[in-house]
């Protein structure tokens, strides 16, 4: 294949998501359903050694309203070498000035671009490509505020956030993140075909098959994977992940 032709190889994203101070996973999002794995800079700092170029950096408390974790987050994303896309609370023009300020590649916004489109839409005009914006559902209905409320259809919120020229979108299946269930591809297909942005997929990866069936989806507008429990629960290293979409 010449370089002209040549299909993008899948950009992986490990996560490190924080609660209380920890790095943790959870179950569909639940809280309370955490696995505790250690100090997040750690965390982080093993999967940098492992050859990611990116970080997908969660502040839960801030997700959940329960708190937050700013001063370790920027902490870790201060001291990644690589990029790190940052998630969880930024709702108002304070959380994503301190979010910016830590020097990530980009910020990802939930429960904003449900519940305060004017805001996100500005965001949007004022920092192109720095904002990206998670859709996080169930079935096809958004969930924000932790995931606990209903934030309308799917569909509709993609059109209004592609006129408003959002630079790309983070696919998340509730009801398969965390579990090892795998990906929904037919989710990740369907958004794709509703959009030419780029697509971050999340939730559900728990192999090496799972990767490569993702990695499949470039094509269509499938930029990157979130992986998270599958790391943490060594279904497989980071380096043989690295390999398996290169
Ligand atoms: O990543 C999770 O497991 C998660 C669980 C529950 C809520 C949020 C979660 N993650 C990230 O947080 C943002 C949403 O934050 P906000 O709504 O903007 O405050 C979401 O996109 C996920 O990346």
């Amino acid at each position: 294949m010449s370089p002209v032709n040549a299909v993008k190889k899948l950009e992986l994203l490990p996560a490190v998501d924080v609660r209380d101070g920890q790095a943790v996973r959870l179950v569909h999002g639940e809280s309370g359903s955490e696995t505790s794995y250690g100090d997040p800079l750690q965390a982080a700092l093993t999967w940098q050694r492992a050859g990611a170029e990116w970080l997908h950096l969660v502040d839960l408390d801030a997700a959940f309203g329960t708190g937050d974790n700013r001063a370790q987050i920027a902490e870790v994303a201060r001291s990644m070498d690589i990029k790190v896309e940052l998630s969880g609370g930024i709702r108002d023009d304070d959380s994503l000035a301190a979010a910016l300020a830590t020097g990530c590649t980009r910020v990802n916004i939930g429960t904003a671009a449900l519940e305060d489109p004017e805001w996100v839409a500005k965001i949007i005009a004022a920092h192109g490509d720095k904002i990206a914006v998670g859709l996080d559902v169930r079935g096809t209905t958004l969930r924000g505020r932790g995931w606990t409320r209903d934030g309308g259809d799917l569909y509709e919120t993609l059109a209004r956030l592609d006129s408003e020229g959002c630079a790309r979108y983070v696919v998340t299946d509730i009801n398969k993140d965390g579990t090892l269930q795998g990906p929904n591809l037919e989710l990740l297909k369907n958004v794709c075909a509703a959009t030419d942005r780029p697509v971050v997929a999340s939730g559900g990866v728990s192999s090496l098959d799972d990767l490569r069936a993702i990695a499949a989806l470039v094509p269509e507008g499938v930029e990157g994977s979130i992986v998270g429990k599958a790391l943490y629960a060594k279904a497989f290293t980071l380096e043989e992940a690295l390999a398996a979409v290169s």
